[in-house]
């Protein structure tokens, strides 16, 4: 969504992004983008560069806080991260994960871990993975007054049902992949995400819905992009999967300045006369 968005889709100087303007975009043929946000820090560079939402993602969970997947991660240990990146935010929409387990065993509990990030947190909308098989929270959710980003094709909190990290949708795949999309429409979800699905089968969900479809690895054809921000940034140590191109080297840089700084100290020269008092 950028400046010259001619019938409002989301222009830079928007206030704040909604959720009309995501489907605005999408009728427009305006792309959406998106990155994940732990931290202030970060929320602010995002917000200033103008990206549209910020996803607070249970990758937190691998990301900050060192598990190997995203399972082990709680609503307890999110939400003061959505409350960090929905301060820092000004523009972009800010979208809080909801955690495994904090939504699957029922409607009631969907509902109250829904209406939990929403009030402890100041998140403008919250997302959960699976069609069908959510179709009912979302439903449920939605109706309490919380917009809902569903999430579907490859979904990493059921990755040892899916048996790893397995592109979704392909051959007989993308009929169920149409009927989640279909149904998580039709429980009223504003947006859906396909993750590391064939960019054929996203361009045929994505001509097939109203509400927008947000690409992460799921190719060109989706209305947005979301990615990772550690990824994307060269913060993420080990397998980065191929839908991801680098725009930055922060660990590398990060490296170079911590070793820089500790040769400065072991050789007497940090902290010099102008960092003296
Ligand atoms: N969006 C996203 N979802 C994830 O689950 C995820 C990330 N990002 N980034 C960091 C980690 C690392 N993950 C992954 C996921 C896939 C591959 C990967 O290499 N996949 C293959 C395709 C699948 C296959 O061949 O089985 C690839 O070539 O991209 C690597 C790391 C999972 N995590
Ligand atoms: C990769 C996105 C879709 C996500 O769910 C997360 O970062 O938790
Ligand atoms: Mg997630």
């Amino acid at each position: 969504m950028r400046e010259e968005a001619p019938y409002g889709g989301a222009p830079q100087n928007l206030k704040r992004v909604r959720t009309r303007h995501f489907l605005n975009a999408k009728k427009n043929g305006i792309k959406i983008t998106g990155l994940t946000s732990y931290d202030q820090l970060t929320a602010h560079i995002f917000d200033d560069a103008g990206i549209d939402f910020l996803l607070v993602g249970d990758s937190a969970a691998n990301n900050v806080l060192g598990y190997e997947t995203t399972l082990p991660v709680t609503v307890d240990e999110l939400i003061p991260l959505v409350r960090a990146v929905a301060r820092a935010a000004s523009r972009a929409l800010v979208v809080a994960d909801m955690p495994f387990g904090s939504y699957e065993t029922s409607v009631n509990d969907a509902v109250h871990t829904a209406i939990r990030m929403m009030k402890e947190t100041g998140a403008h909308a919250v997302k959960l993975e699976g069609g069908v098989r959510s179709a009912e929270q979302i439903r449920h959710i939605v109706d309490a007054g919380v917009p809902v980003m569903a999430h579907i094709g490859f979904t990493p909190q059921s990755e040892h049902q899916l048996g790893g990290h397995v592109i979704q949708g392909r051959g007989s795949g993308e009929d169920q992949l149409l009927a989640d999309a279909k149904a998580i429409e039709a429980a009223g979800a504003f947006a859906v995400v396909l993750e590391m699905v064939p960019a054929d089968a996203a361009a045929k969900v994505t001509a097939a819905l109203s509400i927008p479809t947000i690409s992460v690895g799921a190719g060109p054809h989706c209305d947005g992009q979301l990615l990772v921000w550690t990824d994307w940034a060269g913060l993420t140590q080990g397998r980065i999967p191929k839908f991801v191109r680098q725009y930055a080297q922060i660990g590398q840089a990060l490296h170079d300045a911590a070793t820089a700084w500790k040769a400065d100290v072991e050789q007497g020269e940090y902290p010099g006369p102008e960092n003296s008092y």
